[in-house]
């Protein structure tokens, strides 16, 4: 692989789609010609099956498989290729979602549910080059959301206490890949943190 990919990951409401659009009209990072993505895909029969589970209640074990196999489609439809092709990819969301909200939602089937997903994606998914990690409180990221929040079945304060939880100990285990971005701050800030990061990580190789 000759690329690099790049990941943005924390809880709803943190940011992360915000940054991507503002990424996406950056002029330095538009010199690069990255490749925009995000999980779960858009517009993909796996992607409208991961939609159509989370706007329902879906049984936790087949709602994680839906999430996987959308994963295993999006790599091999355009991670893979486009990292074979030299492109930086960045993508809203990424594997370590899995590992932080599933990781939630399976505590009372499984004994250590984030370390089993993470097992289950060991032998064929990519590893991110770079992780942002958009940190912050669940009451600020609900607050945000307001009307929209109200609509889905995660965006609940005590929930992603826990999802939060599981990002900081992913982040902590992996600190060379993990950058955590402190999103509570503006918007303008946020953004030149993550695009001031994405030019050093891009230029030091
Ligand atoms: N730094 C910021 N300060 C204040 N408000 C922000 C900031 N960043 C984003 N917002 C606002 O917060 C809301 C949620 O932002 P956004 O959709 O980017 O989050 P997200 O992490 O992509 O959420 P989700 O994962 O649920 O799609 C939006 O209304 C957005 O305008
Ligand atoms: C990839 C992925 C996502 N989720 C959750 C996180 C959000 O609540 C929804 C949809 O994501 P969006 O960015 O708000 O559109 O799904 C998840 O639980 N597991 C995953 O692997």
């Amino acid at each position: 692989m000759k690329g690099k990919l790049i990941t943005l990951e924390g809880i709803d409401g943190s940011g992360k789609s915000t940054v991507a659009k503002k990424l996406q009209e950056n002029s330095e990072i538009r010199l690069f010609e990255p490749v925009f993505t995000r999980e779960p895909t858009r517009g993909t029969l796996t992607g409208n099956a991961v939609e159509n589970a989370i706007q329902s209640e879906t049984d936790q074990l087949a709602e994680l498989f839906l999430f996987t196999a959308d994963h295993a489609e999006h790599l091999a439809k355009l991670i893979k290729p486009a990292l074979e092709n030299g492109k930086t990819v960045i993508s809203d969301r990424y594997s370590d979602s899995r590992y932080a909200y599933q990781g939630v939602t399976l505590k009372d089937r499984l004994e250590n549910p984030l370390e089993w997903v993470k097992s289950l994606h060991r032998e064929w998914t990519i590893v991110p080059d770079l992780t942002f990690l958009f940190d912050i409180e669940p009451e600020t990221a609900v607050e945000r959301c307001g009307k929209r929040g109200e609509q889905t079945k995660f965006e609940k304060i005590e929930f992603l206490q826990k999802v939060r939880g599981n990002f900081l100990s992913l982040a902590k285990e992996e600190p060379n890949r993990f950058v955590v971005i402190d999103a509570s701050s503006s918007p303008e800030k946020v953004e030149k943190e993550v695009v001031q990061k994405i030019i050093e990580f891009i230029k030091k190789d």
